[in-house]
């Protein structure tokens, strides 16, 4: 019993011990790769792990991070996308890894070939052989799916993961198995194992990927900057090529400084004063050439319209066509002027045009001109004639324009010098009438009044 009660104790000790040497190790940072073809699950795995929908996962275009925790270690996982054309990524992330997760779809039997070829592809690999291999043959949960020992065989595992001196495992498991909390423990429990493989030889396992992790930044530098190199040598060939082509053509030489001269779009908004003030005077003088014109046009419209006016009536005396529906201004103006200039008629009124110089000359006879009071070609009787037309046509006459009064008569009589003025026939009024007149008070007149004031006029016209 002694003996028994002894080494309980020493086991208790020893357990007490690991734990305590677990407790104080630093918390590792570990990198894990997760490849495998496309479709075979990989992202809805690592979103079981993370205790999200596994369902609602897309393909993978280039990688995705996952960063968890899992014991003493600080795990950080690459998702990388498993299609044909972004395989060849999968080497850039191989130095890093501490270890690797192969994800294989179970149930699609027809590519087991194309995972045996790629698994052997990644285990070969200089920067993964002798690492750590976890091989998760998802998707358990399919009829059909294959085991972990048909896996095994059809992949040539065994021999592959010997050639490469890779500690391997292989776990079944379902990514729809289950979520969150009640998220198919397989594949934890692999991950566990991967994670144990690594810390049981993770010194070894740091420095290889510290080494492998420099050599690589440095490969990759190399590389950047010969690609650098290349894009600028095949610039330069073009610009070589850019520049013979030119020569040959010397057509095309120059392009840029003759497009700038004569582009009309491209102009400078920068101008000599010279050729500013040049331009403001230029622009000045239409101006004020716009509005004398227009001032001069409207001038002789206001004197067309007071000639029409006149003509609707002078030209009733001789019955002229001035109002046989004149079809414009032009024609009454031209008429007028035939008939100021030889006082006759002309058929030639109705088919001219209208010009400046013609309504210049027009202006001076209308300044220059004369009404006769009493001539023999007048006839008042159609000047004062209440029957006198009214325009046809455009014009309207002017109603302000008076009729013209009636002459006085005869003023040259030879009878008239040398004779006595008629008598002047003052009416006699009552010092009551002229009051009644300053009070404008209405006045009778008297009948002998009225019978002296006739007598006068009788006798004034009898005398003349
Ligand atoms: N039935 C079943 N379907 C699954 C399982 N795991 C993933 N799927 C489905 O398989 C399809 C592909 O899943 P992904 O996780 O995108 O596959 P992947 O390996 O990440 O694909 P890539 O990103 O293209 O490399 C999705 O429709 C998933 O819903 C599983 O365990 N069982
Ligand atoms: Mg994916």
């Amino acid at each position: 019993m002694g003996g028994i009660g002894r080494s309980r104790l020493l086991n208790l000790m020893t357990s007490c011990f690991d734990w305590l040497k677990r407790w104080r190790d630093p918390t590792r940072k570990v990198t894990l790769l997760m490849v495998g073809l496309d479709n075979a699950g990989k992202s809805a795995a690592v979103k079981g792990i993370q205790g999200e929908c596994p369902e609602d996962v897309v393909p993978t275009v280039g990688f995705s991070r996952i960063d968890l925790r899992q014991g003493k270690f600080q795990v950080t996982i690459f998702d990388l996308g498993g299609g044909q054309e972004i395989r060849g990524i999968w080497k850039n992330y191989y130095a890093e890894s501490y270890g690797v997760i192969f994800v294989v779809d179970s149930s699609d039997e027809k590519r087991m070939k194309e995972v045996r070829e790629t698994v052997a592809d990644v285990l070969r690999h200089p920067k993964v052989s002798g690492k750590p291999i976890l091989v998760l043959a998802n998707k358990q949960d399919k009829e059909g799916a294959l085991s972990e020992a048909d896996i095994i065989e059809r992949l040539s595992l065994q021999k592959l993961v010997n050639e490469q001196k890779c500690r391997c495992h292989i776990q079944s498991c379902s990514a729809f198995w289950g979520s969150g909390k009640k998220f198919d423990k397989s594949i934890r429990s692999g991950l566990y194992w991967l994670l144990c493989c690594i810390a049981n030889d993770f010194d070894a396992l740091n420095d290889r990927v510290e080494k492998d992790t420099i050599a690589q930044r440095i490969l990759e530098k190399v590389e950047r900057q010969e690609r650098i190199e290349r894009v600028r040598k095949l610039r330069r060939e073009r610009e070589q090529k850019e520049r013979e082509r030119a020569g040959e053509h010397p057509e095309f030489d120059n392009n840029f400084d003759s497009e700038v001269d004569f582009d009309p779009f491209i102009v400078s908004p920068f101008q000599p004063i010279n050729v500013v003030i040049a331009e403001n005077e230029k622009r000045r003088q239409r101006v004020v050439r716009n509005t004398s014109s227009i001032l001069l046009k409207s001038s002789i419209e206001e004197e067309q319209s007071e000639t029409q006016s006149q003509i609707s009536c002078s030209s009733q005396k001789s019955g002229d066509c001035a109002f046989i529906n004149p079809p414009k201004r032009v024609t009454l103006t031209k008429c007028v002027e035939k008939e100021t200039d030889t006082g006759q008629q002309s058929s030639e009124c109705c088919d001219s045009d209208c010009n400046r110089k013609k309504n210049k000359k027009f202006r001076c006879l209308r300044s220059q001109r004369v009404t006769p009071i009493n001539t023999g070609d007048s006839d008042p009787e159609i000047v004062t004639s209440p029957q006198c037309p009214m325009s046809v046509g455009w014009e309207i006459p002017r109603v302000t324009r008076l009729p013209k009064l009636e002459p006085l008569g005869e003023t040259h009589r030879n009878d008239f010098y040398g004779k006595p003025l008629p008598p002047v026939i003052t009416p006699q009024t009552s010092n009551s009438d002229r009051d009644a007149v300053k009070t404008s008070q209405p006045v009778a007149l008297g009948d002998d009044v009225i019978a002296r004031s006739l007598e006068g006029l009788r006798l004034s016209r009898d005398w003349r």
